[in-house]
């Protein structure tokens, strides 16, 4: 292993909530260390990150991207992050991969929550994170105001860093709180060191104190110093905030104006001083790292526009040479990434995230050795989030089907938040993500990348009937005569309701080989066929038909009359049933903010959800979780009403229950809906 590199790496997240500012900040990163010489924005497409035309297309992040650069020795890996929640499973994955993460957030107390999810899962895996307060431009609210709303939703206890000098459009410098230097900013240039503003040393004093105890709390020596009221030393508490950041226990907070460069370089040496570095990380991971083989984990897989595949991983130990055989596969090209810009290189030390090329069949969190995939112990990976928002889609041209599932397999590959069925009633092909825009992007992305433009509508809901009443010896005769020898079944049969659930049963009770056994079969067949679309136009369930009484024709009968009779019965008998719809009913839990919970239950109400109970979400401050069965029909656009009236963090799980009778009212609508009586109907039935 070759600690030095290590030592000369990081490799860091830059996440945070929707357009906080993450990617001009990793531009304006890039420029002031050199590896770009002029800056590119958002606005007009030219950044490292957002590099792809999905990205530029809507001036927002849609996957993940990385660009390295050099500051002061110290190799620094930086990963974009996309901060729409639709698009969070590419953050969740890359964030296992990186020694610390930067989060860019706003300046604004009312959108804190925002950064609720995000917090949890960097507290879970222990990430080491600084928060990195953009727009200090913009800033209405009071910096300290905003640090304590921010307090609200991180279970680590945030300390100030920095103090700003001047707010808004007036804001001009900071104030180091560790050292007490204030610095003037200077666009395109390092600020400036100025003396203490005199009327702000009373709320620098307030802010500093405030870190100190944070710290103090976590130290015991720093606690009696503070006691005591002697000074630390400024060493001491660079020393604490390192240690306590690279243990996740604080978490630091910066602040600045990404596009112009405010508080940029601070915030580089704060990671040069205080993060860890990638050896530290790879312990904490309970990896050993005095053996060398190579270990890394891949963090994303992208296919390029020419078709080819990378996997970008982190290397955990040992060192990656193109054409390494890992996982049984061999890898062709190994490259460090600059956003979509591949650059070859010869090899890869612990510590860095480099692309590798060519490797089929590896999947993105796979675990990569030399020793074969049998022997890899898996590490750890982000957990995958169910899909809640469906769309049905299908080629524009109709020969393009076949192209279709490979298509998509490298879609899912490229983005495990999506899913793919081809629903056995509907036969519809279901595209399955996390919201609207995710899906447009995956739409975007079969045009673009694999020709294949896609038509798409709202999924049919599933809908099934069932039958309320019982029928007996419904009768069914087939009798044909053509030409030669002709076609003769001959069957009575009951039919009867069955319990929620149970399905479909046959039975006979033939006396006397009224009808032959080699025929029925034939009737039991018949049967099913006619139950694949009852007389509503859906697959029948939870019924029982018995197969009573009958005749024959020695000459004329046969297994395929007899089917032929059975159906004919069954058309005859199941009007006599009481035929009534059923729908599916999914369970779902939700979960929110409990200042939310009353909408929460409003929204399910409204959408004839019926609430099985609610209580506080298990590890998750201040957060309750609903459990309800919803009708699957208001399924569809169930997940943006929530995050629109949650401020964008409200989740659920669900999965599907039971099915159920639907009112007679709305079942009259669906009814009235289905088209030609096919059992075809749109999802979201009475919106
Ligand atoms: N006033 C001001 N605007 C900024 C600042 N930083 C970024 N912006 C603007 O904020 C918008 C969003 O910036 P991005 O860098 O795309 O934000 P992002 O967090 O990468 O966005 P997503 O990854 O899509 O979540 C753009 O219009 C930027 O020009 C800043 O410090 N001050």
């Amino acid at each position: 292993m070759n600690e030095k590199v290590m030592k000369a790496t990081r490799n860091v997240a830059v996440v945070g909530p929707y357009l906080s500012g993450k990617t001009t900040l990793l531009e304006s990163l890039l420029f002031v260390t050199g590896a770009i010489s002029r800056k590119g924005n958002v606005k007009d497409g030219n950044t490292v990150g957002d590099s792809s035309t999905e990205a530029r297309d809507r001036t927002m992040s849609v996957e993940v991207s990385t660009a390295s650069t050099e500051y002061q020795g110290i190799n620094f890996t930086f990963v974009d992050c996309p901060g729409s929640i639709e698009f969070i499973q590419e953050t969740y994955n890359a964030l296992i991969g990186v020694d610390a993460a930067i989060v860019v957030c706003e300046p604004v107390c009312d959108r804190v929550l925002t950064l609720a999810p995000l917090f949890k899962f960097l507290d879970d895996w222990e990430i080491p994170h600084l928060v990195f307060i953009n727009k200090m431009d913009r800033a209405n609210n009071n910096f300290m105001d905003v640090l304590h709303a921010l307090k609200t939703v991180s279970s680590r206890p945030l300390i100030p860093h920095q103090y700003p000098i001047g707010q808004g459009e007036n804001l001009i410098g900071f104030i180091d709180l560790v050292t007490e230097q204030a610095y003037h900013y200077h666009a395109g240039a390092p600020a400036d060191p100025i003396p203490l503003p005199e009327e702000l040393r009373e709320q620098e004093h307030t802010a500093r104190q405030e870190m100190l105890e944070e710290l103090a709390n976590l130290d015991d020596h720093l606690l009696e110093e503070l006691l005591e009221e002697i000074e630390p030393p400024v060493e001491e508490i660079l020393q604490d905030i390192k240690m306590e950041l690279g243990a996740d226990l604080i978490v630091p907070v910066f602040l600045g104006v990404a596009d112009q460069d405010y508080g940029v370089r601070p915030l580089l040496e704060a990671l040069l001083r205080e993060a860890p570095e990638p050896e530290t990380t790879a312990e904490h991971r309970g990896i050993v790292l005095h053996e060398d083989a190579p270990l890394a984990q891949v963090i994303k897989t992208y296919y390029t526009p020419q078709g080819g595949k990378l996997s970008l991983v982190r290397v955990w130990k040992g060192t990656l040479t193109d054409g390494i055989v890992l996982n049984n596969v061999r890898a062709g090209g190994l490259y460090r990434l600059m956003g979509q810009q591949p650059m070859s290189v010869q090899e890869a030390q612990a510590g860095s995230i480099v692309a590798l090329g060519r490797l089929e069949g590896i999947h993105t969190g796979d675990t990569l050795t030399t020793a074969g995939k049998q022997l890899a112990t898996e590490l750890p990976k982000a957990e995958q989030l169910k899909p809640v928002y469906a769309l049905a889609i299908a080629p524009e041209k109709r020969n393009d089907e076949v192209k279709l599932s490979s298509a998509i397999t490298k879609l899912l590959e490229e983005d495990p938040s999506l899913a793919w069925e081809q629903h056995g009633d509907t036969h519809e092909v279901i595209l399955w993500g996390q919201g609207e825009i995710h899906l447009q992007v995956a739409l975007d992305r079969l045009r673009r990348k694999y020709n294949l433009p896609m038509t798409t509508h709202l999924p049919q809901v599933p809908y099934k009937e069932t039958i309320r009443k019982p029928a007996a010896s419904v009768h069914g005769r087939y009798k044909h005569q053509s030409g030669g020898h002709g076609q003769f079944g001959d069957v009575y049969l009951d039919i009867k309701p069955l319990e929620r659930g149970q399905g479909f049963n046959f039975d006979e009770k033939i006396v006397g080989g009224v009808v032959p056994r080699q025929y029925i079969p034939g009737v039991e067949v018949g049967v099913r066929e006619y139950l694949a679309h009852g007389p509503l136009g859906f697959p029948v369930v939870d019924v029982a038909v018995t197969l009573t009484n009958g005749s024959y024709h020695t000459v004329d009968s046969s297994e395929q009359a007899f089917k032929n009779a059975a159906r004919l019965a069954m058309q005859s008998g199941m009007s006599q049933c009481q035929p009534t719809l059923l729908e599916p009913i999914i369970s779902v839990k939700v979960c929110a903010p409990n200042e939310y919970t009353s909408k929460v239950l409003q929204l399910l109400t409204g959408r004839r959800g019926q609430i099985l109970g609610y209580d506080r979400k298990v590890d998750w401050v201040g957060w309750d979780q609903v459990s309800a069965f919803l009708p699957q029909a208001e399924m569809h656009d169930f997940i943006v009403e929530l995050r629109s009236l949650t401020m964008g963090v409200g989740f659920f799980s669900w999965q599907p229950d039971h099915l159920q009778e639907v009112p007679d009212k709305l079942a009259e609508k669906v009814l009235a809906t289905t088209s030609n009586g096919n059992g075809k109907t749109n999802g979201n039935g009475n919106h």
